[in-house]
């Protein structure tokens, strides 16, 4: 593709996305390149390159252009964005030059707002804070009662990149023998610094397409989400319950801890995701899971009353921790799903509590870093079930790092941990 088909790509996928907003942008993204074979590798990586861009400067992108007095439209957040790249006008103009497969070329009004950009930047001092860091302006000061005076160091570690993270299925291999196999394969990678079975991938590489991740001797899991399998304390010996197993992340990890003995009942309410844990199951060779598909108005639950030694709810949440992952997920985000979301992990909370056998641990964890979603989540719990209480994890072996055996829960930030943003805590029934 010539420079400027590729700029039309970009404009007709962001605006793609923009008309599929009930979709994850990635998705949609993904579904744009299957419809369009003769997009070829490298224009695709330029392409999503450019939109991935595009989507973490959202906010900025939109500012400026209210700013110069422009239309906000794709074609204008594009042209924009290449100005503000450090892209002269005559370079842009260029590239929309009208000519076969190039945008149409700029209007004489959109020239002039464009030039009115020419030495500007991205970031600009009297943008407002939500507006800098892509934030809703309501999350905004959610976020400063979390951070406090850490705010600006967390939001910005919210705007990098993530890393690339992978759990080592240590049923299958040891994780110094995975690294290696992984380097044969053309992938380096570094041990993590808090999960025991984590390898960190530098830059972006396919691991899906590598025989360790084709064999199921390695996931894609952030180690922040492996640090909560780990505080569950799971052991070959229990009968446990993934109440929001999902596509079975977190499963695996504590089949794993439990040696692919013992038992855990992986739980959902969505099919399709119940299906494909099945298929990460068989590929992991893990074999002490059954999976169970929640019914409207089961009897399962009654059936099963404090029957299980360890309960995982791993809620569904706002998200806010995995924004590095998804800037289209921040653009999308509104107060309602908040409170919907709230609720709904309220009344989660409350039935898988009921599984827990005496004696027995409740393991709540989100990807949030909303207090809401976290902290007095578990306070109002608590409130309502004072025959559960706080304690510590007790994993054994010391595969945690030590400080986290101090604590009942922890709140991972990316600028602290350089894990994804995510809660964790752990109550006993007494
Ligand atoms: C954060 S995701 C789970 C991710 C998963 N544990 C993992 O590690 O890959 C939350 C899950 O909760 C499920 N869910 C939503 N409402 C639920 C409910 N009422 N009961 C059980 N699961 C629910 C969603 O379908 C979603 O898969």
């Amino acid at each position: 593709m010539t420079p400027s088909a590729q700029i039309s790509a970009v404009i007709e996928l962001l605006l793609t996305i923009q008309n599929q907003r009930h979709a994850p942008a990635d998705a949609t993204a993904n579904r744009f390149f299957r419809q369009r074979r003769y997009i070829g590798g490298g224009d695709r990586r330029y392409v999503s390159a450019q939109i991935w861009e595009i989507m973490r400067h959202h906010r900025k992108l939109q500012w400026w252009l209210k700013r110069i007095g422009s239309q906000i439209n794709p074609r204008m957040m594009v042209a924009t964005f290449l100005m503000l790249s450090g892209k002269t006008l005559k370079e842009v103009n260029n590239l929309f030059s009208g000519e076969r497969y190039a945008p149409l070329s700029l209007t004489q009004n959109e020239g002039l707002f464009l030039q009115s950009l020419e030495g500007q930047e991205l970031f600009y001092k009297e943008m407002p804070k939500a507006v800098f860091y892509e934030i809703p302006d309501w999350v905004y000061p959610l976020f400063q009662q979390q951070f406090g005076e850490n705010i600006d160091a967390e939001l910005s570690a919210l705007l990098e990149p993530a890393s690339l993270d992978l759990r080592v299925n240590i049923l299958k291999e040891e994780r110094n023998n995975a690294k290696e196999m992984l380097k044969q394969e053309g992938i380096s990678s570094e041990k993590m610094p808090l999960s025991p079975w984590g390898l960190r991938v530098e830059g972006r590489q396919s691991v899906t397409s590598t025989d360790l991740f084709k064999n199921g001797i390695i996931e894609i899991q952030d180690e922040g989400s492996q640090l909560i399998a780990l505080m569950t304390g799971v052991t070959s010996q229990m009968r446990v319950l993934d109440f929001c197993a999902g596509a079975g992340g977190k499963t695996l990890a504590m089949a794993m801890m439990m040696q692919n003995k013992g038992q855990i009942i992986a739980s959902d309410v969505h099919n399709v995701r119940i299906n494909s844990a099945e298929k990460r199951f068989r590929r992991a060779g893990v074999f002490n899971v059954q999976t169970h598909l929640f019914a409207e108005g089961a009897k399962w639950i009654k059936r099963r009353v404090k029957t299980f030694d360890r309960v995982l709810v791993d809620a569904p949440c706002s998200g806010t921790g995995t924004w590095r992952r998804n800037p289209d997920a921040r653009l999308k985000f509104k107060a309602i799903d908040l409170e919907e979301l709230v609720a709904k992990q309220a009344d989660i909370l409350d039935s898988a509590s009921k599984m827990v056998k005496e004696g027995g641990r409740l393991i709540y964890a989100t990807c949030s870093l909303l207090q809401k979603e976290n902290q007095d989540q578990i306070e109002f719990f608590l409130k309502a079930h004072p025959e559960f209480k706080l304690v510590c994890p007790d994993t054994p072996e010391k595969l945690l790092p030590d400080e986290f055996y101090k604590n009942p829960s922890f709140q991972l930030t990316p600028a602290q941990y350089k894990t994804d943003g995510f809660f964790c805590a752990v109550l006993e029934r007494s």
